[in-house]
């Protein structure tokens, strides 16, 4: 790919991004995306990363009014099911398996940044990694490896 074509994918990459996440778009329409509400921060074509931002909302804490692990889950899940589609597009992708590590709470005030990176893309499945980093990127909250999968079926999709 030559620079040109680089510049170009990566302006179709972040244009694509910012649409998905739009409030009103497909993915944020209806059940639990919405809710958690994340937010285009940046892409790279060339790296295969996205990051994604998400607030942490009263509803997301669990009793010791910390996010709860599961919201951070769904943040992942997301942010790098995300990733996923993007590259695997108009297949349906869906989560064969989410590993996530927490290694500092998230509380409530904070903003957190996901970014996914694509480590290696087969022929249907992808490995995919994630970091999430808290509001000023200075501390590692939590971390993530997924296997998706690109179903070769278009029919279970509502989405594309
Ligand atoms: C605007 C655009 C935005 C786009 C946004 C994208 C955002 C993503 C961000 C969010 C990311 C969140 C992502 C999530 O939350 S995905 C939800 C959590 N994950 C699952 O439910 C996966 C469950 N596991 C399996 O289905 C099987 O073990 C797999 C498929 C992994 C392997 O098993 P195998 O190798 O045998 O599969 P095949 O290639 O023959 O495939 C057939 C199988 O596929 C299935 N299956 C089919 N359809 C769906 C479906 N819709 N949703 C879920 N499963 C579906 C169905 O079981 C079917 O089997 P059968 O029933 O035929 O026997």
């Amino acid at each position: 790919m030559n620079e040109l074509e680089s510049a170009q994918a990566q302006e179709v990459m972040e244009s694509w991004f910012r649409q998905v996440t739009t409030p009103g778009s497909r993915l944020l329409s209806h059940g639990v995306v919405p809710k958690i509400e994340p937010k285009f921060v940046s892409c790279n074509f060339e790296e295969k990363t996205v990051t994604l931002s998400f607030d942490v909302l009263e509803w997301e804490l669990n009793p010791q009014n910390v996010i709860h692990g599961g919201i951070i889950a769904t943040a992942f899940d997301t942010t790098l099911g995300l990733l996923c589609h993007y590259f695997t597009k108009p297949q349906v992708v869906i989560t064969v398996s989410l590993n996530t590590t927490y290694h500092k709470p998230i509380f409530m005030g904070d903003a957190f940044y996901i970014k996914a990176k694509m480590e290696f893309q087969g022929g249907s499945l992808c490995n995919i990694t994630g970091d999430a980093w808290t509001q000023n990127n200075s501390v590692l909250a939590a971390s993530a490896t997924a296997v998706f999968k690109a179903l070769r079926e278009m029919q279970h999709n509502p989405l594309v």
